[in-house]
């Protein structure tokens, strides 16, 4: 494909995307029905495609309209490319520009388009961050490094740099964590190499990592992973050597875990009732949320996200709260985790649940921001 090429399939998944498809299988069915596009085109439309959605809203001002085609055009100018020579109507390259398109718009940028951010939107994350908005706004612009979390069961992290090294992965230690890695060149390569598939490595943000680090957990105590999803973070605290058992409240998102936990050489029984071996030393909520922390990563959840949304999102967190507790031992530990940074889903959650619960003891909040050392994340401990 032609660099024009590249932008008008861009152009033209990014139109599905706000028609309502999620942007992984946007980008899935262009692959399937473009099968000649090569490896490297198909990276390109992938970092046109969220490139776009990370900075929709500057793009569009830039180019003069929101749709994917605008998007293009204020993308190729923001990269100083001659849009006549871009905008051609060769071959497979987009069509030229028609009178007054792509018309940059007068005057300075509102602030919600300057930080790419809905307009109800803007001041929730505004005064949720404070002094740290502007650097959080910079950094959901870009793609976000990649990170793999050490098995220490399996290999040391020095040892885990060398044998990513003989498989074309450069691999650096990560500031947050001791277990976490900072993947370089080759990192597409992990997901299918042997260090991978031998559970000596796994894929998991270092903030992420970092989290499972506080969790007070001593080898052969009881966790219970109440949201368990995929099991990142259950995985991570059987690597410490907990007893870890999961629960999800749609199974079928725990479809992965058995195959991640043998890889890893870890037991975690997949449970439908988790008061069956309760109660747990730990019980961990990483509850269902917007992800504003993640969201340089899975973007769009930005723009399909309401005030409705969001408030639907805080009772199922609390519920799920109020569901965890009775599964904490006497003297075990709640934990409370989001990849969010508003204040909504975080200090106002976990304040209306104390006071709910006035005999629980605050064992402290810690806060990740979005940035080049990881993903954003809000953790909460509270003591029974
Ligand atoms: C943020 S994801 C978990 C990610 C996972 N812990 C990890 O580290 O990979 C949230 C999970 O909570 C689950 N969930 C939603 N409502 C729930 C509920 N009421 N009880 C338990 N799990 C719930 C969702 O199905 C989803 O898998």
């Amino acid at each position: 494909m032609t660099p024009a090429a590249r932008f008008a399939a861009a152009a033209d998944i990014l139109d599905e995307v706000f028609d309502g498809t999620p942007a992984e299988r946007a980008l899935t069915a262009w692959s399937r029905r473009s099968r000649f596009a090569g490896s490297k085109d198909r990276i390109a439309v992938r970092d046109h495609v969220y490139h776009g959605l990370r900075n929709r809203r500057s793009l569009a001002w830039l180019g003069g309209a929101g749709t994917g085609r605008g998007i293009m055009i204020g993308l190729c100018r923001q990269l100083g490319l001659p849009l006549e020579e871009v905008f051609t109507g060769d071959g497979h390259s987009p069509a030229p520009l028609s009178d007054g398109e792509g018309a940059a718009n007068e005057g300075a940028m509102p602030p919600a388009v300057a930080a790419d951010l809905p307009d109800w939107l803007f001041d929730p994350m505004q005064s949720s961050l404070g002094e740290d908005f502007g650097p959080v706004i910079e950094a959901l612009r870009d793609r976000a490094p990649v990170f793999a979390r050490v098995n220490l069961v399996r290999i040391t992290r020095e040892e885990a740099i060398v044998q990513l090294a003989e498989e074309g992965i450069e691999a650096a230690p990560a500031s947050l964590s001791p277990t976490a890695l900072r993947l370089g060149d080759g990192a597409r390569k992990l997901a299918n190499g042997p260090s991978y598939a031998d559970g000596f490595v796994e894929l998991q943000d270092a903030a992420s990592q970092a989290i499972c680090d506080l969790l007070p957990i001593e080898p052969g105590q009881t966790a219970l992973d109440f949201c368990a999803g995929g099991g990142g973070k259950g995985l991570a605290l059987a690597a410490r050597g907990a007893r870890v058992f999961a629960h999800d409240a749609d199974p079928a998102r725990m479809k992965d875990l058995p195959p991640r936990a043998t890889r890893a050489g870890v037991s975690i029984p997949c449970l439908d009732d988790p008061a069956e071996k309760a109660p747990y030393d730990l019980v961990l909520c990483d509850v269902p949320c917007s992800g504003s922390g993640s969201w340089r990563r899975a973007p769009d959840g930005k723009w399909r996200l309401d005030p409705d949304g969001l408030a639907a999102l805080n009772t199922v967190q609390e519920q799920i709260l109020d569901d965890a507790l009775p599964l904490v031992a006497e003297g075990g530990t709640l934990a409370y985790i989001t990849c969010s940074v508003l204040r909504d889903e975080n200090e106002a959650v976990v304040a209306r649940f104390r006071e709910r619960h006035p005999a629980l003891r605050d064992l402290g909040t810690h806060r990740f921001l979005p940035g080049p050392e990881g993903d954003g994340f809000f953790l909460h401990l509270l003591g029974k």
